[in-house]
């Protein structure tokens, strides 16, 4: 199983995730895009990503902009590898 990042550990990834925060246990990013149609483009891409690395986000859709929260369930809550791993494939489908 996954085993929490310690806060050492979170710092360097997010230094290869712009935009990316450390807030609430969770990795964290909010994006917006120019429609929603974009934005349910991004969700469903990255849904077969998760679903490809068996590891899902926690988001939510408002119109244009969608807001990622990334935590692993399994490891208590907390960021571990898998989260990071998410992250970077997010900010791939992002481009
Ligand atoms: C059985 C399955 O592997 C687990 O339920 C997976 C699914 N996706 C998951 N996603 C996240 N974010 N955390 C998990 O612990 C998790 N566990």
């Amino acid at each position: 199983m996954a085993k929490p990042l310690s806060p050492e550990e979170i710092s360097f990834a997010l230094t290869a995730l712009p935009g990316w925060r450390f807030e609430n246990d969770a990795l964290a990013k909010d994006f917006k895009f120019g429609s929603f149609r974009a934005a349910m483009a991004f969700m469903v891409r990255v849904g077969f990503e998760a679903e490809a690395a068996d590891h899902h986000p926690e988001w939510t859709n408002v119109y244009n902009r969608v807001a990622i929260r990334l935590k692993t369930h399994s490891a208590g809550g907390k960021v571990t590898g898998k989260d990071v791993e998410l992250a970077k494939a997010i900010e791939k489908v992002a481009g």
